[in-house]
């Protein structure tokens, strides 16, 4: 997943743009990039690493400009490399930046279609700029020098006809504004916001999660709704246009499961209301699959799991203990690129209390388990710090299916549930007893009678892609080219030095 933010002020906003960057770190820890612009000229800064690590005081002081750009990269496309972080620029027509989460399912034919139909240079291998070329392509077609907000309305409609898969973007275009839209299945958030200063002069804030606008001071307008574009001309001047008519709202669950911030509210859903009533309901299941258990304390793994773990617990009627204290200098494994490189991190993150341990019948909480990693280790620490029994539960149901929308989850073979069944699971992973969230309460946890939501993108519990256009041979080519062990063994291309407008100053 990835994190994205674009600010049109009256104001300097590089500072404004790293701290929305920051908040929105857990969305991606491999690269990080801003475009800021001033009088017709871009200014940029990215590169591999974390948004404290990329940009120092010498970066930001060059990051001149009143509007501006951001992302924070987790890649699931292309390769890791510093060319391919984001923002991604082209010059023409009248140089465009642009910055975006998601995944395109047709990036591999949409990127020889806009060579030889459109003569347009594809330089590296990220769907992020084919998706932004599809963007100039259209915008160039209608040639105009001044377009007025329904020209990029229309550029952004022709964008949703040739690109298939997950995208919220937000791009500026150099002397015009800023336009941000979202994928016609709403399936990755995106947000506006205001912010009124003193003088009466309103500006606009566009990010992946509310929590970006909450921590600079910006109000919340609303979600972009799915096939819905919105544009901030030069005038400052806000305009909103359903480009697409919209399929049926379908946000990713997984947001609410794992990725997204619980103080954050997508689509109307509160995340953090979400977890806790994920809890509620694995509770009740296991009361009622469960009603003689003998558990006698309530372990969560740090740090998602928490909200539905204390949930849990209450309804339960158990012991709620912190038995694993976290590094808080450890960021999120489940993102970092190689399985080698997540195994290694769970054991320096999580840290078990021994004496919450010691002779108990430990629950351990996840809200997911995905290839594992995690639940297999943490089972074996809870044993050696003297566990009786180590049961564990997940807040959500098994994964047996490759996500392609911009979780990289792209292997079926890297997936514990895959071609397992629970029982298959539970002692593959070592534990006494596992017990699953079944999908439809997963579901029922998510949704409230007072938001919209009346579908999710639910792919990796029940393969069901809701953009229809992905089959097996599709799934198949993404497993070879983005399995673990292709990554690993791949000869290492050094494409640091693609021409790009990487800055490694
Ligand atoms: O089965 P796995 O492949 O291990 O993946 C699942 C785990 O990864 C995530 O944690 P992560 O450490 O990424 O982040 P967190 O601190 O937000 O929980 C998630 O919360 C699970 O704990
Ligand atoms: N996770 C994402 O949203 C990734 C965006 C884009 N596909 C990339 O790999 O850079
Ligand atoms: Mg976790």
């Amino acid at each position: 997943m990835c994190g994205i933010v674009g600010i049109y002020g009256y104001g300097p906003v590089n500072q404004s743009l790293y701290d929305a960057m920051t908040v929105l770190q857990h969305r991606g820890q491999d690269a990080a990039g801003i475009i800021t612009e001033q009088q017709g000229k871009f200014y940029l800064r990215k590169s591999n690493g974390l948004v404290r690590d990329v940009f120092r005081t010498r970066h930001m002081q060059r990051l001149i400009g009143h509007k501006g750009i951001g992302h924070v990269r987790y890649p699931t496309a292309g390769t890791s490399s510093s060319s391919e972080s984001q923002p991604f620029y082209v010059n023409s027509p009248y140089g465009i930046v642009l910055a975006h989460n998601g995944n395109l399912t047709n990036a591999d034919a949409l990127a020889p279609s806009l060579f030889k139909s459109d003569l347009r240079h594809i330089n590296t291998t990220s769907d992020s700029e084919v998706l932004l070329n599809a963007l100039a392509h259209e915008l160039q077609k209608r040639g105009k020098l001044e377009p007025t907000p329904d020209d990029i309305f229309a550029a952004v409609t022709g964008v949703h006809e040739r690109c298939k898969g997950a995208y919220v973007a937000v791009a500026m275009i150099s002397g015009h504004g800023m336009v941000a839209f979202r994928d016609p299945h709403g399936i990755r958030p995106a947000v506006f916001g205001q912010r009124t200063l003193a003088d009466g002069r309103v500006e606009y804030m566009v990010a992946s999660e509310s929590v970006a606008l909450d921590a600079i001071g910006f109000e919340l307008i609303d979600d972009i709704q799915p096939g819905e574009a919105i544009y901030v001309d030069n005038e400052g001047s806000l305009h909103r246009y359903q480009c697409v008519p919209a399929r049926e709202l379908s946000p990713c669950i997984f947001e609410y499961v794992y990725f997204a911030r619980p103080d954050s509210i997508i689509d109307g859903i509160s995340v953090y209301k979400a977890r806790l009533r994920m809890g509620e309901v694995l509770a009740r299941k296991i009361q009622r699959t469960w009603a003689d258990h003998d558990i006698d304390v309530v372990i969560p793994i740090p740090d998602t799991s928490r909200t539905s773990a204390l949930e849990l617990a209450n309804e339960l009627g158990v012991k709620f203990r912190e038995g694993f204290i976290k590094n808080r200098y450890i960021g999120r494994t489940f993102i970092m690129p190689g399985q080698q490189q997540r195994r290694k991190s769970v054991k320096q993150k999580l840290n078990p209390i021994s004496l919450e341990f010691k002779g108990k019948n430990v629950l351990l909480v996840d809200d997911s388990i995905v290839r594992g990693t995690t639940c297999e280790q943490i089972i074996e620490m809870a044993r050696d710090a003297g566990a009786n029994r180590v049961y564990f539960a997940s807040a959500a149901p098994p994964i047996r299916h490759p996500n392609v929308y911009g979780i990289d989850m792209p292997a079926v073979s890297e997936l514990i549930a895959a071609g397992r069944t629970e029982t298959e699971v539970e002692t593959a992973i070592g534990a006494d007893r596992l017990i699953y969230q079944d999908l439809e309460d997963l579901i029922q946890a998510t949704q409230t009678s007072k938001a919209d939501v009346r579908r999710f993108e639910c792919s990796v519990f029940n393969g069901n892609y809701v953009t229809g256009d992905v089959d097996t041979d599709y799934l198949q080519r993404l497993e070879n080219r983005r399995n673990d062990k292709t990554r690993q063994n791949k000869d290492p291309v050094d494409d640091s030095g693609l021409i790009d407008l990487h800055n490694d100053y």
